[in-house]
């Protein structure tokens, strides 16, 4: 599908398929989703640009590279989005953070805004949004919006699982932003989760259902 990156790493394939297990503990699928964002990370960060830097090794000087963190921005839409955010920033510890508050009404599946915060200077920054799910797009479309009307231009949208009827509307919306996942998903159901799914990702994170 254009615009989406799968990112197929067996590893990534492995800690998938036991998230989405029925059975699997809410303190496995949160250790597997903290798990799986440092992997995600890992590949959405693949072609960031560095700047050489003099340093000095025990033996000589040399000219080494450097990733310039503070320049990233992860976006996390709340609340599932923390579960990626966490590995995220282990990798990247130096990254800034912006909180996106929207939830989806369960009965219009439209996404209502409740928070929102981010550091300066977006327009100078790589924002990358990070949420498990990608179902209708409401949500992650209201993120970005939001964002790009704070400043933000370049972003990229990672998510766990994305189902194609988001991917569609995400794309229309925002044709600038790629969209990274670990899985196309089938399709959406009825009440608007992603077939086959893992559930609610909020939910089975926080063990609130
Ligand atoms: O693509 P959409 O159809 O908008 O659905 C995806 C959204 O739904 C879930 O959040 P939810 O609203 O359950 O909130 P939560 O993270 O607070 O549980 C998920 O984490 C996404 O944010
Ligand atoms: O399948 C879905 C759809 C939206 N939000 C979720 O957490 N799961
Ligand atoms: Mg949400």
């Amino acid at each position: 599908m254009d615009g989406v990156t799968v990112i197929d790493h067996p590893l990534v394939q492995h800690k998938l398929t036991i998230m989405r297990r029925k059975e699997t503990s809410t303190a496995s699928f949160r250790r597997l989703l903290r798990e799986i964002s440092t992997l995600l990370c890992y590949e959405v960060t693949r072609d960031l640009e560095l700047t050489m830097e003099t340093i000095e090794t025990p033996l000589t000087e040399m000219q080494a590279p450097v990733l310039e963190g503070k320049k990233l921005v992860f976006a996390s839409i709340l609340r599932a989005g923390n579960g990626l955010l966490e590995g995220m920033l282990e990798l990247v510890p130096s990254a800034r953070v912006s909180h996106v508050g929207v939830y989806r009404d369960h009965d219009t599946l439209q996404a209502v805004e409740y928070y929102f915060k981010a550091p300066e200077s977006l327009d100078e920054r790589l924002v990358i949004v990070v949420d498990p799910m990608l179902a209708t797009g409401n949500s992650s479309i209201a993120a970005v919006d939001k964002l790009k009307e704070r400043g933000a231009r370049n972003l990229r949208f990672l998510c766990l699982l994305a189902a194609p009827e988001g991917v569609k509307n995400f794309v229309e919306a925002h044709p600038d932003v790629p969209v990274y996942t670990a899985s196309l998903d089938s399709h959406l159901n009825e009440k608007g989760y992603i077939v086959p799914g893992l559930g609610d990702a909020g939910d089975r994170m926080y063990g609130t259902k």
